[in-house]
């Protein structure tokens, strides 16, 4: 189903960043532009090193130490105040109200994004509190139907547990929980199965497109792997060297690429995904 139609939510714009490195300053990228459009899943996907993850994090106001924004505006429409803000000069504390509530985020490895010494239920309460909001019984339910609606089992006992007592996919699906449960119109999403075994990546991604696309939310999912772009995408950006060298529908970049590095990236991947037509599982979850 194409989304072309669909009003742009997040709009990238000749974003440049880098680091200081020993050496003095070096770019990762280079006039990164490209947009999320309402009710679409956007596929970002390059080869390790290529800016990926430089460009999401630029986005989130979560660039590791040394890595700055040197130019260029990211442009969200907020469904609260102002209607539009640029992330990239809003400042770090617009950032925190924005993360959340407006742009929830799901990082590579779940064991790093959950404190394992804290029992899941504060760790909710915490996102809450860090909006000012409250969490009392009904806020704990939400998490809990938050948590039943990733597909864990037992939510009860899960909120009141440790993330230590989770397999993998489990506390990747916790993540999820969270990084849905202020209701935010776009789910940023760094690799969000790698960390994972093969068979549960594919059962955790399916609740990550369905959550996604059944709350009409739009997400962003950094991959290396063209079979999550075939299944789940509705559009895709292709990056090298960091820039973005092809952005497209699914499958039209999917069957007639028209970058030679989108050609070699498919040539490369083919005989390990075999739904790179396009036509794929994702149409089962709209
Ligand atoms: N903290 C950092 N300090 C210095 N350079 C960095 C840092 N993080 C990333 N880079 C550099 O920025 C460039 C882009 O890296 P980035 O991690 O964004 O790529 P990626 O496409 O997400 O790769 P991967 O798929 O391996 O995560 C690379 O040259 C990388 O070495």
């Amino acid at each position: 189903m194409s989304t072309s139609a669909n009003p742009v939510l997040l709009d990238v714009a000749k974003v440049t960043a880098g680091f200081e490195v020993r050496s003095g300053w070096s770019e990762a990228l280079h006039e990164v532009s490209f947009t999320v459009r309402k009710r679409e899943i956007v596929g970002l996907v390059g080869e390790s090193g290529s800016g990926k993850s430089t460009a999401v994090r630029s986005v989130l106001g979560l660039l590791a130490a040394g890595g700055r924004v040197t130019g260029g505006s990211a442009t969200l429409s907020c469904v609260d105040g102002p209607n539009q803000v640029d992330l990239m000069t809003c400042g770090p504390r617009r950032l925190r109200q924005i993360r959340g509530p407006q742009i929830g985020f799901v990082a590579q490895n779940p064991f790093s994004a959950l404190n394992p010494v804290i029992r899941i239920r504060k760790q909710f309460a915490a996102i809450f509190k860090a909006h000012g909001l409250k969490f009392g019984a009904a806020e704990r339910e939400r998490c809990v139907g938050m948590l039943a609606a990733t597909g864990i089992r037992d939510p009860e006992r899960v909120i009141d547990g440790y993330a230590f007592e989770l397999s993998g996919g489990m506390a990747q699906r916790v993540v999820i929980a969270m990084a849905m449960v202020l209701e935010p119109s776009l789910v940023i999403a760094d690799e969000p199965t790698t960390a994972l075994d093969l068979t549960v990546q594919r059962q955790v991604l399916d609740v990550f497109a369905e959550l996604t696309m059944a709350n009409d939310r739009s997400a962003l999912i950094v991959t290396h792997d063209l079979a999550v772009v075939a299944n789940y995408c509705d559009r895709v950006i292709v990056m090298l060297d960091g820039r973005v060298v092809e952005e497209g529908d699914v499958t039209q970049v999917l069957t007639a690429p028209r970058h030679t590095y989108t050609q070699h990236l498919l040539a490369s991947a083919r005989g390990r995904t075999p739904d790179t037509n396009g036509e794929a599982v994702r149409h089962g979850v709209h």
